[in-house]
């Protein structure tokens, strides 16, 4: 094994950036010949200060790419009911294409009930448990897939990383990506294995796989001797760590320890600058096909 750095870096922010203008593009196709242009409802409830950057970051992206967004941000101490009744609201809007609640909710609210009251139809977080067992589901497809998951696998496929046939292991099980981007490997032919919190050797495992998407959180876990040389990393972690000399007193490093991996690994994600910006290029995608399935636009 070469002690130089020989991975290929994959540049998330500019993949997501050639995708929003592809977006840009379709848009303003849909725009001149039917005159639709598609609608995003974004609801955010409470102060969660990462919550309201990324709230923040997809109005921003709507805008560069001719989306309207709608922003409802509602106190820490608001209702399940106020929620249900904005959910309920932008269901009957038909300028809206799409409806996103911002996790996580307060704790006192169910996200359960939440979730569930989407309608299927504008989705376009992939989050009602409909879309999920459509896509738990062979010969099924869900009308919409969750964004970050979508965005791993959009990675994959715009760097010409084959995944059929090949030994793909994600480490963490949330239903917002571990478990959506399993499923997802497995519709692409990977044979997968999903490693979590309770699993008794997951270097012995995670060094066995030619795919690694790490979602668990954890700053610099899987570390080199967990990679098989010649890997592909897709690093979904977003952890802030403290850093005197960043400006903000931290920064920002993924699940996967970067400098290792690197050395090891054939192809590696950034954090930031990999899969982030790709989240939120696949929610503007999301909302597009909605937009256009709703209009029966080709
Ligand atoms: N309703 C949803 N809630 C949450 C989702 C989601 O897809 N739907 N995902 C995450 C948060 N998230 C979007 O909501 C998100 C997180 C991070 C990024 C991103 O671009 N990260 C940058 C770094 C940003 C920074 O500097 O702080 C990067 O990795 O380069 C985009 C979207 C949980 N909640
Ligand atoms: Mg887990």
């Amino acid at each position: 094994i070469s002690t130089e750095a020989s991975a290929m870096v994959i540049d998330g922010k500019s993949i997501a950036k050639e995708i929003r203008h592809e977006i840009t593009t379709e848009i303003s196709r849909m725009k001149d010949e039917i005159g639709v242009i598609p609608g995003l409802a974004v609801i955010l409830v409470g102060d969660r200060k990462d919550s309201a950057t990324y709230v923040r970051n997809k109005k921003k992206a709507c805008e560069s790419v001719g989306v309207k967004s709608y922003e409802v941000c509602l106190p820490e101490d608001s209702t399940e009911e106020e929620v249900l009744k904005f959910i309920s609201g932008f269901n009957d809007d038909p300028e809206v294409h799409g409806i996103l609640v911002q996790l996580p909710l307060p704790s006192h609210m169910n996200e359960q009930n939440i979730l569930n009251a989407v309608s299927i139809e504008k989705d376009v977080d992939g989050f009602h448990p409909l879309n999920i067992g459509r896509l738990a589901m062979r010969g099924r497809e869900p009308l919409f897939v969750p964004c970050t998951p979508k965005g791993c696998i959009e990675l994959l496929h715009r760097c010409d990383i084959d995944i059929k046939g090949k030994q793909a292991v994600v480490i963490g099980r949330s239903n917002i990506v571990g478990m959506p981007a399993a499923l997802l490997l497995l519709r692409e032919d990977a044979t997968v294995s999903i490693v979590h919190s309770r699993t008794k050797n997951p270097e012995e495992i995670t060094s066995q796989a030619d795919i690694i998407i790490s979602a668990v959180g954890q700053p610099n876990m899987v570390r080199g001797s967990w990679i098989k040389p010649g890997a592909v990393i897709i690093d979904v972690g977003i952890n802030p760590v403290e850093d005197a000399t960043s400006p903000r007193g931290y920064r920002l490093v993924g699940d996967v320890c970067y400098e290792e991996a690197c050395k090891i690994a054939s192809a590696v994600t950034p954090v930031p600058g990999g899969v982030g910006p790709m989240t939120i290029a696949m929610l503007l995608s999301n909302t597009l096909s909605s937009a256009k399935r709703m209009h029966n636009f080709q």
